[in-house]
């Protein structure tokens, strides 16, 4: 089939190829003249035949509104927009509404699998009516891991992005786990080879994974990540899985504080603990320390 692909980054430059290779013709279209085949959305959309299904891979917020709000206005009934950003799915009910004053159909998918997408797949969280979903399905297919799972149409509108949200949540917390422990292992004298130990761990352990495969990769190309600084960024996945947990009265205590590790990471001081060396001084007379 035809696929229009908006955002060529990242992710939807290793898209375009690996459906292509599944024999699928794909329209690209970036900002960036230098990785699109069109020079705008209004040419991609005049080259795709009718039903027409745009897939949208571009940031998250104003960037994927403002290519929505614009294929709004060039595509026709019956065709679908896809949106598979990493976008909050609270986004979807309203993007949803806005194409389907115009008759056009809205699938909301999460896309998990990164850089190594290209070769082992891209896992797949997709939400909306069965019927937009059907149209999809080929693009779905040429894009999803090989074998039986790592793909759901997990269900109605938003429900994608829902759970792509919920699997980051998970990704902060099992990263912040593998770190705390390797931070710990570093510390003590007993354990010479920590590296070896998180190799060992790849095979028979209870707590293997692809992050433990990646957390190798990592400390094989700097022993004791020495060339980095301890700065985490989030994309607001793990913020929108707390305030989901808030609104529901879910307990999340080991997202959040994954979430938060990542804040204080951003902190060459902490505040909060000069109120606290503050106070201990005040309440006990404990020593502080002044800053140098
Ligand atoms: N990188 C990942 O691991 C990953 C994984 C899953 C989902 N995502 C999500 O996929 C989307 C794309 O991520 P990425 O990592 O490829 O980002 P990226 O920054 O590498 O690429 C984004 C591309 O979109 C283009 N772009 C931006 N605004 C545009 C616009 N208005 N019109 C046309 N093109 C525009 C940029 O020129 C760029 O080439 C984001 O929503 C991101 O959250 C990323
Ligand atoms: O499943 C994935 O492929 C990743 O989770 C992917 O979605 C991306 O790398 C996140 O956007 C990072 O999110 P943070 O910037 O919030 O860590």
């Amino acid at each position: 089939m035809e696929l229009g692909l908006v955002g060529l980054g990242k992710m939807g430059g290793n898209m375009r190829e690996r459906i292509r290779r599944a024999g699928h013709t794909v329209i690209g279209y970036d900002r960036n003249p230098d990785l699109a085949d069109v020079h705008s959305l209004e040419e991609l959309v005049g080259k795709l035949k009718g039903p027409r299904v745009v897939w949208v891979m571009v940031p998250a917020g104003a960037a994927t509104q403002s290519t929505i709000d614009e294929l709004a206005e060039l595509l026709s009934p019956g065709d679908i927009v896809v949106d598979g950003g990493n976008s909050r799915w609270t986004d979807d009910e309203k993007h949803a509404e806005e194409l389907a004053a115009k008759g056009i159909g809205f699938v909301d998918c999460g896309v998990s699998g990164g850089v190594w997408g290209l070769e082992n797949g891209y896992a797949l969280m997709y939400g909306g009516d069965a019927e937009n979903v059907a149209k999809v399905q080929p693009i779905f297919d040429a894009l999803k891991p090989e074998g039986e799972f790592g793909s759901v149409h997990a269900g109605k509108v938003g429900a994608g992005h829902f759970a792509k949200m919920v699997h980051n949540g998970i990704e902060y917390a099992m990263m912040q786990a593998y770190a705390e422990g390797w931070e710990l292992l570093e510390k003590v004298d007993s354990v010479t080879d920590v590296r070896e130990v998180f190799r060992s761990w790849q095979e028979g352990t209870v707590i293997r994974s692809w992050l433990l495969d990646l957390a190798v990769n990592a400390l094989d190309e700097d022993e004791h990540l020495e060339r980095l600084r301890g700065f985490a960024q989030d994309s607001g996945e793990g913020r929108w899985t707390v305030e989901a947990a808030i609104d529901n009265a879910v307990p999340l205590p080991a997202i959040t504080a994954s979430l938060f590790a990542r804040f204080a990471s951003r902190q060459d001081d902490s505040p909060q603990m000069k109120m606290i060396a503050a106070l201990r001084n005040q309440f006990g007379g404990h020593a502080v320390e002044s800053k140098k």
